[in-house]
């Protein structure tokens, strides 16, 4: 009989957790609106869908929110407050006009982990201790002489990628290129940062290291309930997503560890010690400003270091991974568009051999395949998100502090008001034309704008262009046999980074150029 009461009340909790959970729920996910043209709130959308669509696919939902309701949308994810917007004149109010009141992120638990409490760039919010890590960083690691001194880096590992295309395609058929650029990209970042690679010598394939960002990536990007509803986080618990958290965190934490030992150790025997400055990797920079931290008006722990090192894989690898899928994707839907590319690179390059850094500037068409690229698949769709530091007056709305800021980039460049034929690929509206990514054009803004614009802007860009000069340099390119242009599939991954759902695997047929 005990028993049997015991068995009842666990049932009879258990239903009443779950109905206090959706109660919860619905009252917490409803959208209010309070543009100037939006109808007067507060008004419910159905709560599941919504939040399922919202988790999935968020800025596609939030654009079609956009249309119905206006460029400035006021949300209630949860327990969260958030303004959504989706027009260039809001996002220049919000990121130019007002972007010192909008310039903090917001912080949740997962954030928190992967950013050692908030102690490095990208996820840390908005204060003394941020400006001096921006400025740490935008001096020693992000100066276009640190970039520019990469340039061999980058065209090693392009020179490899090329290799491993042409080998792959040889013998095996289509090349996974989704993947090669993951690991070309994550190669690039590694020598950058530790000054070694973690693929196989001369080999652009997957390596540990590869696998663990990634899973970092997915598990930042994830969807998880705590996000909007703060007093329900113990349920990730309950998931087994903080363990997940946990486990992923101490295997880069210890990677991490190993690394700086390891340079600490050849800086300790005077290997480290470069006649050279320009061959010095971002770790040895960062040591280094640790040790005349006299310079630095905060102390510059190993946290702070690792945190960095963080945000550099995190920030750097996929992005322009992802860049480089979209861009192939459109080219084999735009035949057209791709012979003119190739031309363009043959003319410049003729037969030297290879695109090398130097070529760059004359391949102006390849420049606006990439601005292209950016616009319609805004690699970053909801950019990172912001977070309100104190009421200040938008259009005439009231904001009040912490309130959580989602700027639809992805929407923003495909607004019609300002893109003729938005949703077509055409390289050439960047020609001859004065608007480029680098903050100062609302109706483009890939990389943000205002004072947590991305650093990495010219890294990304350096390691994207000398990549897809060389692959339309060194190859012809065909869609795996019984695929047509209008087949190849656009779908999109859920994240905060946009990649295609399915790999692009594509048959590569080597020009008549020897390397
Ligand atoms: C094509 C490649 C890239 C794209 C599309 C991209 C895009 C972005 C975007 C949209 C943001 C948020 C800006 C905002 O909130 O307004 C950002 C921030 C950031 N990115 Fe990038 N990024 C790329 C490459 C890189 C690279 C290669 C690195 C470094 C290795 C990097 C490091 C960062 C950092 C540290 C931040 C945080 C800035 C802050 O909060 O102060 N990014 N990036």
């Amino acid at each position: 009989m005990d028993d049997m009461l015991d068995y009842q009340s666990i049932v009879i909790i258990i239903l009443l957790s779950s109905v206090t959970l959706l109660l919860i729920l619905a009252f917490n996910f409803k959208l209010r609106s309070r543009g100037r043209k939006l109808p007067p709130g507060p008004w419910r959308i159905p709560v599941i869908g919504n939040l399922h669509q919202l988790g999935k696919l968020p800025h596609r939902t939030l654009r079609h929110l956009a249309e119905k309701y206006g460029p400035l949308m006021h949300l209630q994810l949860g327990q969260i407050p958030a303004i959504i917007v989706s027009s260039p004149e809001v996002a220049s109010e919000i990121m130019k006009t007002h972007d010192l009141e909008f310039c903090s992120r917001p912080s949740n638990v997962v954030l928190m982990k992967f950013s050692y409490n908030g102690l490095d760039i990208s996820l840390s919010k908005y204060g003394e201790h941020w400006r001096q890590m921006r400025r740490l960083a935008t001096l020693e690691i992000f100066s276009m002489k640190r970039v520019q001194s990469f340039r061999t880096v980058r065209e090693e590992e392009v020179h490899v990628l090329i290799q491993s295309i042409r080998q792959y395609s040889c013998s095996q058929g289509p090349v996974n290129l989704s993947e090669m650029f993951l690991c070309m990209t994550n190669n690039i970042i590694c020598r950058q940062v530790f000054g070694k690679r973690f693929s196989e010598d001369g080999q652009c394939n997957r390596s540990k290291l590869h696998d663990l960002v990634m899973e970092t990536v997915e598990l930042m990007g994830g969807f998880s309930v705590g996000d909007f509803f703060p007093c329900l986080g113990c349920l990730s618990v309950i998931t087994g997503f903080q363990g997940k958290i946990e486990r992923n965190f101490k295997r880069m934490d210890e990677f991490f560890e190993g690394e700086i030992e390891e340079h600490c150790l050849s800086l300790m025997n005077d290997q480290g010690v470069h006649d050279d400055q320009e061959q010095e990797d971002f770790l040895d920079v960062l040591l280094k400003s640790q040790k005349d931290s006299a310079n630095l008006s905060f102390s510059l722990t190993r946290d702070h270091i690792k945190a960095i090192l963080m945000d550099m894989f995190l920030a750097g690898t996929d992005t322009s991974a992802a860049t480089l899928e979209w861009a192939m994707t459109e080219l084999m839907r735009c035949p057209s568009v791709m012979k003119k590319a190739q031309d363009e690179v043959q003319g410049v390059v003729k037969n030297k051999g290879k695109v090398e850094e130097c070529d760059l500037q004359q391949l102006q068409y390849l420049k606006c395949i990439i601005n292209e690229t950016l616009r319609l698949h805004c690699i970053v769709p909801l950019l990172l998100p912001r977070e309100s530091m104190k009421g200040c007056k938008v259009f005439g709305y009231d904001i009040a502090k912490n309130v959580r800021v989602l700027i639809n980039a992805w929407a923003i460049a495909r607004d019609p008001k300002f893109w003729e034929n938005p949703e077509t690929f055409m390289p050439e509206r960047f020609e001859g034309n004065v608007i480029n990514y680098r903050g100062q054009h609302f109706e483009f803004i890939p990389f943000g704008a205002g004072r947590r614009i991305c650093p990495g802007m010219q890294m990304g860009v350096f390691a994207v262009e000398i990549a897809l000069a060389n692959i339309l340099y060194h190859f012809n390119w065909e869609l795996p046999f019984g695929i047509c242009c209008k087949d190849i599939d656009m779908t999109e991954t859920f994240g905060i980074v946009l990649h295609k759902k399915l790999p692009l695997c594509l048959q590569a047929r080597p020009t008549n150029i020897l390397v």
